[in-house]
């Protein structure tokens, strides 16, 4: 995938973050781009909360740093953080207020937020309807949603939230997951969420950043975004054949192709290379007159690619 330089919404550079001797987060790099939902993932303690905090500016790092827009947390941080919508904690609003009347009390805080600023993002969140009633009669979800629409009113380029799905039940999960690509579409802007939920973020995400003991483990491409990928990025096949030592050799002889393993009860042999070098070596299987049966690709699902970046650490 072909990365623009401008459309980096938020960097970071190496930061680490030490409590004593204790290494909480450890020389973390990845960018979020404009338009991408991105899934800080990692087991309960990984260091995810640390990293938004120092993300944020609520507490310092030990080393490296955060650039958001080009403007790093640590020299320029009013400039960096008017770029940033954020919940951390859960939001906190008067609950004997109305949505409406919360949202009207924060733009009396704010500079240059409109009305037609606040109608526009609690449409985005799908609140019209309950704008006249009290916060105290709203699910934990709405009240979530209340809190995405505030962190919204200013135009932020990047909105950050921390397990943003704690607590919601399933359907809470999907109303959640559809809003926030509908935000991250229409207001054009980057989105980072923190979860240790694998199952979440693969619905809501289009990339994850997995995260172990505060160190980067790997990074992944999800559903359609991924698929973009497979083109170019060798994938897995198994491919059935009639005379299998034969197949062996004309694999073992292709640029491009890599023998992965021998099925002989099957007949099978697992190759690994791009969708150009398996064109290339079907071609070769037919010309030679192998006999190929069928082409299969192992799919592997994200929880088994999940239990092999981190050792077998399961994030459920
Ligand atoms: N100020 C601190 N001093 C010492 N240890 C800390 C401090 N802050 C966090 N930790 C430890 O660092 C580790 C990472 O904590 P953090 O809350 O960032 O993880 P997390 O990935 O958000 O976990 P969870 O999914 O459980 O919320 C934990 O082991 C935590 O106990």
């Amino acid at each position: 995938m072909k990365v623009h330089e401008e459309d980096v919404v938020l960097r970071l550079q190496q930061v680490t973050k030490k409590a004593g001797k204790q290494v909480i987060v450890d020389q973390l790099s990845f960018d979020v781009r404009k338009g991408e939902i991105v899934g800080l993932l990692g087991p309960n303690g990984a260091g995810k909360t640390t990293t938004i905090r120092m993300i944020v500016g609520l507490i310092g790092m030990t080393g490296g740093d955060v650039l958001i827009k080009g403007h790093s947390i640590r020299s320029s941080f009013a400039k960096a953080i008017s770029h940033v919508g954020a919940i951390v904690e859960n939001p906190e609003f008067y609950p004997y207020m109305t949505g409406w009347d919360n949202l009207k009390q924060y733009q009396r805080m704010t500079i240059g937020i409109t009305e037609e600023r606040i109608k526009q993002v609690v449409e985005i969140v799908g609140l019209s309807e309950a704008m006249g009633k009290k916060v105290r009669s709203y699910s934990l979800g709405m009240r979530q949603r209340l809190g995405i629409a505030q962190a919204l009113l200013h135009s932020p380029s990047i909105l950050i939230l921390d397990e943003p799905t704690n607590g919601l039940d399933p359907s809470g999960i999907r109303e959640m997951r559809d809003y926030l690509k509908q935000i991250a579409q229409k207001e054009e802007i980057a989105i980072l969420v923190s979860s240790h939920l694998l199952s979440e973020m693969e619905m809501m995400c289009s990339r994850v950043v997995v995260i172990q003991q505060g160190k980067f483990v790997h990074q992944q491409l999800i559903g359609a975004q991924q698929q973009g990928q497979e083109q170019t990025a060798a994938n897995d096949i198994r491919i059935r054949v009639r005379e299998l030592e034969k197949a062996e050799q004309v694999v073992r002889g292709l640029d491009g192709v890599q023998l992965v393993q021998l099925d002989t009860a099957a007949s099978e042999l697992e190759v690994s290379c791009n969708d150009e070098a398996l064109a290339l070596c079907v071609e070769e299987l037919c010309r030679q007159q192998i006999g190929v049966y069928r082409i299969v690709e192992v799919k592997r699902s994200l929880e088994d690619e999940f239990l092999a970046w981190t050792g077998g650490s399961r994030i459920v």
